[in-house]
């Protein structure tokens, strides 16, 4: 896919040197405001849930820790989120042919922050299963203001970046080694969230 080879060396070259790599204008804007859209249709629709941190026994709804809500992705919901899974994937295998990652599959969910909410600092990867390999945020925030708030903020060895959550910006990192955080977001914040998994 094109827009794909036009970020590839972009790409590449970041995560394999930091880690972490924001690419903007990612995709069609109609498709953006599209799956914007579609996000909150689905929210007034009731088809988000309270994300829970922690898994199996673990697994809880902590709003001090997390405060978004979420819907995973599957093909077939609709011809905007088949779109974006298509896109998410040709990523994949670009990665895989350049970086030699591996990664044989993708797992992505709708994420709303309403006002007020953040997530704490954390590592994507769980304590025990890496599968988490790559993590992905496609941001959906049209009209998006400085003092919203809302900022993904990544740690680089103790440098802390802050990155507004704009319509149609991505951010990739590495799963376990980035530390992140989202910062409180003053307006509701959307944004589509994933990871490309390796088998383990
Ligand atoms: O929305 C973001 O900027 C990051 C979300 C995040 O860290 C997560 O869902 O694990
Ligand atoms: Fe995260």
């Amino acid at each position: 896919m094109d827009f794909i080879n036009q970020h590839q060396t972009h790409i590449c070259d970041q995560l394999s040197t930091k880690g972490w790599v924001i690419i903007d204008n990612f995709l069609p804007k109609e498709l953006i405001e599209q799956l914007a859209r579609e996000c909150r249709e689905r929210d007034s629709a009731g088809n988000l849930e309270q994300a829970a941190v922690g898994r199996a026994n673990a697994r809880a709804v902590q709003q001090s820790i997390r405060g978004d809500k979420i819907q995973w992705l599957e093909h077939g919901m609709s011809a905007a989120i088949d779109s974006y899974l298509n896109s998410m994937s040709a990523l994949r295998h670009m990665l895989n042919e350049q970086l030699f990652l591996g990664l044989e599959s993708n797992e992505n969910h709708f994420a709303l922050y309403p006002p007020g909410a953040f997530y704490q600092r954390h590592l994507d990867r769980f304590r025990d299963n890496d599968s988490r390999t790559i993590s992905s945020v496609l941001y959906l925030n049209e009209h998006w203001q400085a003092d919203f708030g809302g900022e993904l903020r990544l740690f680089d060895q103790d440098q802390a970046i802050d990155i507004s959550p704009i319509a149609n910006r991505l951010a990739l990192f590495v799963s376990a080694d980035i530390w992140h955080e989202v910062l409180p977001t003053k307006v509701q914040r959307l944004s589509l969230t994933g990871w490309f998994k390796r088998r383990t």
